[in-house]
């Protein structure tokens, strides 16, 4: 199967592998459980995994309890990137620690927002960027588990937010400051709202910070100088721009399971 970025036709990458599925239809959620059942697969009894955050990430937490529950995986130790998974591992019986405990993990799988060819990654639609960050930045091996239509041309390129973690103190003035340091992609930043009390009240993420989404009409250009830039801005905790941190990408796809290592 080859990848299909939206916008662009990429060559199918050497160290690809393909593996057809059925010809029946299948939902985004079956295609999300089939990138994670693979990467799965990665997983051997005595690791310390990182355990990712989301919809598709679940499937694989899912996975790991049920292969433990039936012998087929044995010490396993999980280090979750959010307080839902940490529910979630829980309630499955994993053996969880932290990077206090274990600050080098074997494997981290995790779920994205957005896919570039690069393998670079936008993460955080979903508000655990922070903790996915600080997992994942320290494992030997990251699997990525998307279904196809997170792949992009360029981060940023669904069309969708690019969230940025602050402070609450003086959000607004932060979102303005980002909102000008990419005034040449047509930024437009805005405060995430929807919290457990109201749908008009700021998000609050599990470190207890807001999140500003970024909206972007064009490339942003150079990553490295855009991350940069962000992180330099004080009252910016961190962005969901996960560059050059993936290892191996898992794409579902209506023709099959594409596996790509970097
Ligand atoms: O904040 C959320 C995380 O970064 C998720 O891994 C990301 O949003 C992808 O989530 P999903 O698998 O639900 O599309």
């Amino acid at each position: 199967m080859a990848i299909a970025f939206k916008n662009q036709l990429p060559t199918m990458p050497t160290t690809s592998s393909t593996t057809a599925t059925s010809q029946v239809t299948l939902t985004q959620d079956e295609l999300k459980k089939i990138a994670a059942y693979k990467a799965v697969e990665y997983v051997e009894s005595g690791m310390v995994l990182g355990l990712g955050t989301g919809s598709t990430a679940r499937h694989a937490v899912d996975r790991i309890g049920e292969l433990l529950r039936q012998g087929k995986l044995k010490n396993i130790v999980g280090v979750p990137t959010s307080k839902a998974t940490h529910e979630q591992a829980l309630k499955l019986g994993i053996p969880l620690s932290d990077l206090d405990s274990h600050p080098r993990l074997d494997l981290a799988i995790d779920g994205a927002d957005e896919v570039d060819p690069a393998l670079n990654l936008v993460k955080g639609r979903g508000g655990s960027l922070l903790r996915e960050k600080m997992v994942e930045g320290v494992c030997k091996k990251f699997i990525v588990i998307v279904d196809e239509s997170k792949m992009v041309a360029h981060l940023g390129g669904s069309g969708l937010a690019l969230p940025v973690e602050v402070v609450p103190f003086c959000w607004k003035f932060t979102a303005e400051r980002l909102q000008g340091m990419f005034e040449h992609a047509g930024c437009v930043a805005k405060l995430r709202t929807d919290n457990a009390e109201s749908s008009e009240l700021p998000y609050v993420t599990d470190n207890g910070n807001y999140i500003v989404d970024l909206y972007l009409e064009r490339e942003l250009g150079d990553l490295n100088v855009a991350s940069d830039k962000m992180l330099r801005l004080a009252g910016v905790v961190e962005h969901g721009m996960f560059l050059e941190m993936a290892t191996t990408l898992i794409v579902a796809g209506e023709l099959g399971v594409c596996v790509k290592n970097k």
